[in-house]
């Protein structure tokens, strides 16, 4: 059975690459058959071999199935910013099948898939529908990654409430260091593990050089997600 799931964040830039890569890992050396998922990004550049984004090679990088770029990331913009403004200024409209028939290609191929949204867990992707809709629809439980940072526990607060809202599961969450840990880290871990209603997968500490391959998948641990 095919183990799906969904890495949202409090907000852009938070580390949902860098996490859902450590998480990608640690499932890796648990014996999974792992594949990263990246149905729609927007900031992307044009190279010889056609348009390519930062995320989607980094979990084609951190996937243990050989994956085609095309298989990770079916739909590229190259503007940063949010998919429904781009995908309306080109009149590339995304396309929901087109999401989930990337989804299905993967399933057949590995055992563990983790999809990374855009942005945070509202981000729209067209005048009337979000990246929610879409997971909703695939009905994928959900991973929060937290940035740990000043306004993040109002943040990790109204993404959990939204999910749960929406009828899905928090799996878990992993707390993300993209800042050195500040004063009051401690209080800020201990708030948002009381308050968030699923289990810290792991917490992620402050990389000096986050780009680079660190093996942060030793933070991380699968063993709350195995009920799911
Ligand atoms: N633990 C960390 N320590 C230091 N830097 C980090 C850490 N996690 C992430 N970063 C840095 O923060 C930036 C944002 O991280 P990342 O790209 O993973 O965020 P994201 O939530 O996936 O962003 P997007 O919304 O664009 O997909 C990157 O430059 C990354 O190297
Ligand atoms: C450009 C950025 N890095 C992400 N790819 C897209 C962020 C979408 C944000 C939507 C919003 O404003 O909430
Ligand atoms: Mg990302």
């Amino acid at each position: 059975m095919t183990k799906r799931w969904f890495i949202t964040g409090t907000d852009t830039d938070v580390g949902k690459t860098t996490a859902g890569c450590a998480l990608l890992q640690a499932a890796r050396w648990a014996g999974y058959r792992t594949a990263g998922y990246k149905p729609v990004a927007s900031g992307s550049e044009m190279t010889p071999q056609g348009i390519r984004n930062r995320d989607a090679l980094a979990l084609q990088r951190s996937s243990s199935v050989a994956l085609r770029y095309e298989q990770v990331n079916p739909l590229a913009f190259l503007e940063p910013t949010s998919p429904h403004i781009v995908s309306a200024l080109e009149r590339r409209p995304v396309n929901f099948d087109t999401l989930s028939a990337g989804l299905r290609a993967l399933e057949e191929r590995a055992d563990w898939i983790q999809v990374e949204g855009a942005g945070g867990w509202f981000t729209p992707l067209s005048a009337s529908a979000t990246f929610a809709d879409w997971v909703v629809r695939e009905r994928l439980p959900v991973i929060l990654v937290v940035g740990i940072k000043p306004g993040c526990i109002n943040h990790a607060l109204l993404t959990a409430q939204a999910v749960q809202t929406s009828g899905l599961t928090l799996a878990g969450w992993i707390a993300n260091n993209v800042q050195p840990p500040g004063r009051y880290h401690t209080g800020y871990l201990a708030t948002l593990v009381s308050r968030l209603p699923a289990p810290l997968l792991g917490e992620i500490p402050h990389l000096p050089d986050a780009g680079a391959e660190q093996n942060a998948g030793r933070w991380l641990s699968l063993a709350a997600l195995n009920g799911h």
